[in-house]
């Protein structure tokens, strides 16, 4: 064999009968992943200060489908030790998960002191998992900003938080970086913006008056652009720090994660056809055109025109390659389709790209959909995502950072126990993969989402996406859903 993925795989149609994780390349990781805000808990415990969901939650308990929050949500920093086993007993590869940044800086920056118990929780997870001979990927920012720098200067809606950032992740990369070899700066600062900035579902909660988030305070049509700008000056500061400072001694790799929900043109018109590149430039465009070219893509330029910030030269070249890798979050797929350029008065990010999405065409769904909302079982879609991001941005190392299907949160026991639907959605999802490696994208790992079901947003636990099963009711506890059973057998050595 030339060593080459393609050539080490056998054809899929051999092999899909009997899927087993001995059919992708030598060293291929399957993880498991997860976050801070949705996992741990301990809320107000080990000092930890207050991040934006903290309060969000508690200020807008509305916002939340049940009302709910992350203040004990599946109580993982008590809990971590029979975690780990778990994942050991299901024989993944390594744990994506990501540190609150308030759990190691309380009020955000340096001069609020580091939390040693914050340090502590987290080299104890990462000796854990390490003892366990499972890899740390960590997460650097998954959405939980601390409240002190929002509350202080806006957070991401200043240039401060660049050095910020810079301050915490340094920490992170000392106290840390001898044991994590696999750090993601970013997670989906797509819909952290989106939801977030534009449309207001979820923290900080700010939009337009008029928007579905009805905010008190915001703009849609500037505060996303000023935000997402932000977010790839502090990546850039944080993986040029990596580099300068902490790589050669450390061997590790730095990347970012990138959500991108695939489009299928809902008719091969020629305006259905610009659409579908519209749609993939404002969702995925919008970061992978700056990390690979130094700049937003052209028709965010042309079509968001002096609302979108610039770059300085020097900025530019910052950027621009800043990553070791590239982590894709996919989850779904919808047809995608052309909007009559009108001169609104109400600007927003969510209508700047003058394209819809939708599920159904000719009233017939894309796939089915099986969970509570918005995922369409479409495996295809991965396959299509990987092998334009190593068409369009020259095969960048990629892993799929998430990849997962919820079910209803209000089966009985017995029911979610036996979650058929999720093993065939990750049986499909994962052959995807496989022709994608075998088409000669360079993937070098799928972590699914979610190793246990958990606070999900503005969902709170009214869905649940685990592979292990938590009971609210009776004391958190875990229980193996087939899924997990399916994922022991497909990993078993
Ligand atoms: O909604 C399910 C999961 C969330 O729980 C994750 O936190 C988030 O990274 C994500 N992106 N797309 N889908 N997801």
């Amino acid at each position: 064999a030339t060593g080459s993925a393609s050539a080490s795989m056998p054809t899929h149609e051999d092999d899909e009968s009997h899927l087993h994780r001995r059919s992708f390349p030598k060293g291929f990781i399957f993880g498991a992943a997860s976050s801070a805000y949705q996992y741990e808990g301990a809320a107000k415990e080990g000092s930890k200060g207050p991040s934006i969901w903290d309060n969000f939650t508690h200020a807008h308990p509305e916002k939340i489908a049940d009302g709910s929050n992350g203040d004990v949500a599946v109580d993982q920093y008590h809990r971590y030790k029979e975690d780990v086993h778990l994942m050991k007993e299901m024989g993944i590869d390594a744990y994506r998960f990501s540190i609150s940044w308030p759990r190691i800086l309380p009020n955000g920056s340096l001069s609020g002191g580091i939390n040693k118990e914050g340090i502590d929780y987290y080299n104890n997870l990462i000796n854990e998992l390490l003892s366990q001979g499972l890899q740390p990927f960590v997460t650097l920012f998954h959405w939980d900003t601390p409240q002190g720098l929002d509350e202080q200067y806006g957070s991401f809606l200043s240039p401060r938080i660049v050095e910020d950032y810079h301050d915490y992740v340094e920490v992170c990369f000392r106290e840390f970086g001898d044991r994590v070899k696999h750090w993601i700066t970013f997670n989906e600062p797509h819909v952290f913006i989106d939801y977030g900035y534009a449309s207001g579902i979820s923290a900080p909660g700010r939009c337009s008056s008029w928007e579905i988030g009805r905010c008190k305070n915001g703009d849609s049509s500037k505060e996303p652009y000023i935000v997402g700008h932000h977010i790839l000056l502090a990546h850039a500061t944080a993986v040029d720090l990596y580099r300068n400072k902490f790589q050669k001694t450390q061997n590790g790799k730095i990347g970012i994660t990138l959500d991108c929900n695939w489009m299928v043109p809902y008719s091969d018109s020629k305006s259905n056809v610009d659409a579908f590149e519209r749609g993939l430039d404002f969702v995925f465009g919008w970061f992978m055109d700056p990390l690979t070219k130094g700049d937003y893509p052209f028709n965010m330029r042309v079509l968001v025109g002096d609302r979108l910030p610039k770059f300085t030269e020097q900025q530019s070249n910052l950027i621009k390659g800043s990553f070791d890798f590239i982590g894709l979050n996919y989850y779904s797929t919808s047809y995608v389709y052309s909007l009559p350029i009108a001169n609104t008065v109400n600007k927003s990010y969510n209508t700047d790209s003058y394209t819809n999405q939708t599920a159904l065409r000719n009233g017939i769904p894309i796939g089915p959909m099986p969970g509570t909302q918005w995922i369409y079982v479409y495996p295809q879609g991965i396959q299509d995502l990987l092998l334009y991001t190593k068409t369009k941005y020259n095969n960048p190392v990629m892993y799929i950072t998430e990849n997962g299907i919820d079910s209803n949160g209000n089966l009985s026991l017995k029911e979610a126990l036996k979650d058929d639907v999720r093993i065939d959605y990750y049986r499909q999802h994962i052959i995807h993969v496989q022709r994608a490696i075998s088409k000669g994208a360079d993937v070098r790992g799928y972590f699914a989402w979610t190793l246990m079901d958990d606070f999900e947003w503005s969902s709170g636990y009214t869905r649940r996406f685990g592979i292990y099963y938590v009971d609210y009711i009776d004391g958190l506890k875990r229980y193996p859903k087939s899924s997990a059973l399916w994922f022991e057998k497909f990993l078993s050595k």
